[in-house]
């Protein structure tokens, strides 16, 4: 599964600087971070109705347009996927409970 998401990172990365006319992606980040966070927020309100809704095949292909509008998203601003999965990793094992009282420190 982080094969995948690193194959799209990828992808999504040599579209940085390319002809918006030459891809979807490229036209994206060429309107600049503010329009992918705004499009990210999009498809995340997409995929909270499908799961309201209880509509798992609809939610199953939203979920995807969100990875893919984070992953811009992430691009966009240069936070690279290794880092955020980095953050998981450190995550790994502690509980939440603890990692929700380290934050109201
Ligand atoms: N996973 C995706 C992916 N998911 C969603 N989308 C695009 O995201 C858009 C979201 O749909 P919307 O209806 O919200 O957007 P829209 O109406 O077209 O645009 P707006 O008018 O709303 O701005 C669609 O146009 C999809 O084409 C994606 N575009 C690309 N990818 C991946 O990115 C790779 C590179 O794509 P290109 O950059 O297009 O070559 C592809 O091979 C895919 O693997």
């Amino acid at each position: 599964m982080t094969h995948t998401l690193d194959r799209l990172a990828a992808t999504i990365a040599s579209r940085k600087g390319a002809d918006p006319d030459s891809s979807w992606t490229a036209k994206l980040l060429a309107k600049g971070p503010e329009k992918c966070a705004e499009k990210f927020g999009e498809e995340a309100v997409e995929a909270i109705i499908a799961a309201a809704k209880n509509d798992r095949a609809n939610l199953t292909y939203e979920a995807a347009d969100v990875l893919y509008h984070l992953l811009v998203m992430l691009a966009a601003r240069d936070v690279d996927l290794a880092d955020v999965l980095a953050e998981l990793d450190r995550r790994e094992g502690t509980s939440g409970l603890d990692e929700k009282a380290a934050r109201k420190g």
